[in-house]
Order: structure tokens, then sequence, then C-alpha cells
């Protein structure tokens, strides 16, 4: 379970993040919505390692979280668009290969099967070898999601990662992340602008108001009025 207790983040005078508490079960995707500006973003660069809090605790089954236990899914970008499909996810395992591996492009055999296992996971087997620059934003989406899984992390986050797609192929994207975060038995966080576009796939919501939670609730719970009172807040 990740466990987030008291967190605050500030930005000199700015509060960003405050007093922020909740839990995270591995095997269920959580949807983060709030305004612009709510804290979403900074939330999950804390969570990532990405921003230091200035006080609170992150704990992954009662240990310190490692920012190796964590990937993030970037909304756009990232991906490197002259790379095929597979290159990009193998890019995924940086670190954990020999830097002259990363250098000459050669990579360990079990890397490249588990990347293409990976890219089976978001249904792109096909389009291994295909330049990411060709592909189609929902399956640049699908890319990012197994680039992020060849990272082997136990906590799943995207920020806003579909931000740019029409709701048909948010929807699809967002199934596939919902899917590999269960089976799997990962601990899913995902930001969304639209929170409907989730409706199908998510476990709880967490609400945030000016750095604050204001709805932790399973989706059952969840109707438009409740939604709504996190941005009316
Ligand atoms: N690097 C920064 N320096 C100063 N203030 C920042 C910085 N990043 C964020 N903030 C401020 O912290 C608050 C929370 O911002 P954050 O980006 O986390 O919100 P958000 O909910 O992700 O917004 P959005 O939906 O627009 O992406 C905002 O008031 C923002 O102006």
């Amino acid at each position: 379970m990740l466990s987030v207790t008291a967190l605050e983040k500030r930005y000199g005078d700015e509060v960003a993040v405050s007093g922020v508490d909740f839990d995270l079960e591995p095997g269920e995707l959580t949807v983060l919505i709030g305004r612009s500006g709510a804290g979403k973003t900074t939330l999950l660069r804390c969570l990532d390692g990405l921003a230091e809090p200035e006080s609170g605790t992150i704990r992954l089954d009662g240990d310190r979280i490692d920012p190796t236990d964590v990937a993030l899914v970037f909304q756009a970008g990232a991906l490197i668009d002259g790379k095929s499909a597979l290159e990009n996810v193998l890019d995924g395992a940086l670190g954990r290969e020999p830097v002259w591996r990363e250098v000459l492009g050669w990579h360990a055999a079990g890397e490249k099967r588990a990347a293409i296992e990976r890219l089976h996971a978001v249904g792109l087997a096909g389009d291994a070898d295909r330049r990411v620059g060709d592909l189609s934003g929902g399956e640049r989406q699908r890319v990012g999601i197994a680039r992020a899984l060849q990272q082997e992390p136990r906590v799943l986050l995207a920020d806003e990662p579909v931000a740019s797609l029409d709701p048909a192929t948010a929807r699809s994207v967002l199934k596939r992340l919902a899917t590999v975060v269960r089976d799997r038995h990962l601990v899913g966080f995902v930001s969304l602008h639209q929170p409907r576009l989730a409706d199908d796939v998510a476990d709880r919501y967490l609400g945030l108001s000016d750095g604050r939670v204001v709805l932790d609730a399973p989706s059952s719970d969840v109707d438009d009025a409740r939604i709504a009172e996190v941005y009316d807040g």
C-alpha cells in the first residue's frame, strides 16, 4: 500500500500541497482530480521524487518510498520520434543496463523480451519496429505506458496522460492503463482534467482543492455532484 501522511510542498510562500493524507492500494487505479492549480502535478512530482516536500511521509508497504519504485507516464513528449517503439520502451530500462550498452544501442536479450511483452500488454506488439513519430497520439501514449512498465515500477503515475486525445481514444488508453495496473498489481494514480473519461475504469477518486484533499472515495460513491463539488470548492 502507498501511504501519504501530512504531506506539504511549498514554492516560496505559495503552498501547493498541504496536510495531504491518503492511502492507495495496489491493483487499483485512482483518478486524481481538481481545478487547474489545485496541486495535482505537485503531488505526483512529490511521489516520483522529482519534488522534495517540506514535510510529511510517503511510504510503500511501510518503507520510505524509493524513486526506483515509481514510474511516471508523461502527457506527451519524453518519447524520441526518430526511434522505434521498441527502442523507446527499452529506454525505460535506462539505469539498469551498463552505459556502454545504451551508447551502442545493445540491449540485453532479457530486456528486449520484456520490452516486447510490455508492448504486447498495451496492444502494440505488431508495432514494435515502427518509428514513434509515425504513430497516432493514442499509440504514442501506449508506448509511454509500456516504457514506464519497463522501469519495473511498483507505483505507476500518469499526469494528464490523455489530454491531447479524442474521447474514444482517451478511454481506450485509460482502459489499457487500468488493465496493466490490475494485472501487475501496481498502485495506479492518474490525474485527469476530464474525470468522466475514467468512469469505466476508476476504482477510486481523489480530489484536491487548494492543495488539500476534498474527496477520497471509491468510484461507486462518486457521482457528478461530488465531482462538481471538487471543482466548485
Ligand atoms: N515551479 C513552481 N514554482 C512556483 N509555483 C509553482 C510551481 N509549480 C507549481 N506552482 C504553484 O503551485 C500550485 C499547484 O500547481 P500544480 O501545477 O501542482 O497544479 P495542478 O493541479 O497540476 O494544475 P494544472 O491542472 O493546471 O496542471 C499552483 O498555485 C502553481 O502556481
